[in-house]
């Protein structure tokens, strides 16, 4: 599966503390990430990741793009609901697109758990079917 990772500055310990915690079974897939998440997971744990740019910069257009093109089957967003971005036109247009393609989208580490574990579990292998 596809996995893109991502995580606001104030999440993104949590996202260190979750991909160091799940790295046995997130190392079975094929990961993406906006790129301070993505150099933060692979200092952490040392996960092969496809780094896109950073957030601001357009990183979140760009894992939309794979959205669109039907190459992401799940999101891991750990967003910060208490600080204003200065790219919230790219977060809402990434979490639409997820909507539009009913691409699974975590969007706390609460969530970000049970995905994974379904993930592991084989629940996902329907989007196998679906590509
Ligand atoms: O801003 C982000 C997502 O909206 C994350 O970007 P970075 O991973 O580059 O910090």
């Amino acid at each position: 599966m596809n996995i893109a990772l991502i995580a606001h500055d104030e999440k993104k310990q949590d996202m260190v503390n979750f991909t160091t915690a799940y790295t046995s079974i997130l190392k079975k897939h094929t990961l993406y990430a906006t790129g301070t998440t993505g150099t933060r997971i692979n200092e952490a744990t040392g996960l092969e990741i496809e780094r896109f740019q950073s957030g601001p910069l357009g990183g979140d257009q760009q894992i939309g793009a794979k959205i669109a093109t039907n190459d992401m089957d799940l999101v891991i967003f750990f967003r910060d609901p208490l600080t204003a971005q200065p790219h919230e036109p790219d977060i809402s247009a990434l979490m639409r697109l997820c909507d539009v393609y009913q691409i699974p989208l975590v969007t706390n580490l609460g969530g970000a758990e049970v995905m994974i574990r379904a993930l592991d579990s084989g629940l996902f292998d329907w989007r196998n079917i679906t590509k």
